[in-house]
């Protein structure tokens, strides 16, 4: 697998608080990477800065062979080759679901009306949502708001999804009808970097799984070296204290 992403020594502060502390990774096209850690390990913060949301303090990262961090590289070519699915959904209230799916296609992509539709159309029916064209977001439960933001994104044709706790603001009950979605297009070779609390996705769906601890990554590995095998402490204490729960 040729290398699509390399952040190296990347470092972000909030004032006098280093939340990423040296962190460098490699994600390769077509693989899917999960971020595991306790809450405030910095994992957002890191795919917040992958995306540019955030700006790192210091460090670098190559997308494509490319420093996006250099003054020359424009930020909105990159952000066209990534997508992002977020954990409250952040879809457009005012817009229905097919709207939602075309907009930043005739924004960013310029492609027209018929053809961003019907790009839209293919990928709600590839997250079950095509018999809710004209619904509105309020007349969704949660699990159907985020299979939207999945179709969304899909529909910007990205290199990359990055996925920051895309389950954590559902009720239980409607999990697994998001985490049936990631795991198709995971199986579909599209590269993914999926920050979660669902070990069972970590475990069952990824190719690697990366364990931040305060700022740092503790350990990573395939997922049998981290769930049957973790050689750190801080990962053991951690797996044994989420998978009792
Ligand atoms: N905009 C911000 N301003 C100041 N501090 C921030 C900001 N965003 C995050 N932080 C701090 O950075 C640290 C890491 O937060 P982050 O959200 O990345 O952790 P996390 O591992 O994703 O946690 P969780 O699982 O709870 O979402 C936390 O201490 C948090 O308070």
């Amino acid at each position: 697998m040729s290398q699509l992403l390399s952040i190296e020594h990347l470092r972000k502060s909030y004032g006098q608080n280093e939340v990423l502390k040296d962190v460098s990774l490699e994600v390769s096209a077509g693989e899917v990477v999960t971020i595991i850690g306790s809450s405030g390990s910095g994992k957002s913060t890191l795919l917040r800065c992958i995306n540019l949301l955030e700006k790192p303090t210091a460090g670098k990262i190559i997308f494509a062979g490319k420093n996006i961090l250099e003054k020359n590289y424009s930020l909105p070519n990159y952000r066209t080759h990534l997508g992002m699915v977020f954990q409250q959904f952040n879809l457009f209230e005012n817009h229905d679901v097919l709207m939602n799916c075309v907009v930043g296609q005739l924004k960013v992509l310029h492609r027209t009306k018929e053809e961003a539709s019907t790009i839209a159309r293919k990928n709600l029916e590839r997250v079950g949502m095509d018999r809710f064209l004209h619904a509105k977001p309020s007349q969704l439960s949660g699990g159907q708001k985020q299979r939207v933001a999945i179709a969304r994104a899909l529909s910007m044709d990205p290199d990359m999804l990055l996925f920051d706790e895309p389950t954590s603001a559902l009720d239980p009950e409607m999990v697994g009808e998001v985490l049936k979605i990631m795991k198709e297009l995971a199986q579909t070779g599209l590269t993914m970097v999926v920050v979660t609390h669902e070990m069972t996705f970590a475990r069952d769906v990824s190719d690697r799984v990366i364990f931040m601890d305060r700022g740092v990554i503790a350990e990573e590995g395939t997922p049998e070296q981290i769930f049957q095998s973790p050689k750190e402490a801080r990962t053991k204490t951690f797996l044994k204290r989420i998978l009792e729960n």
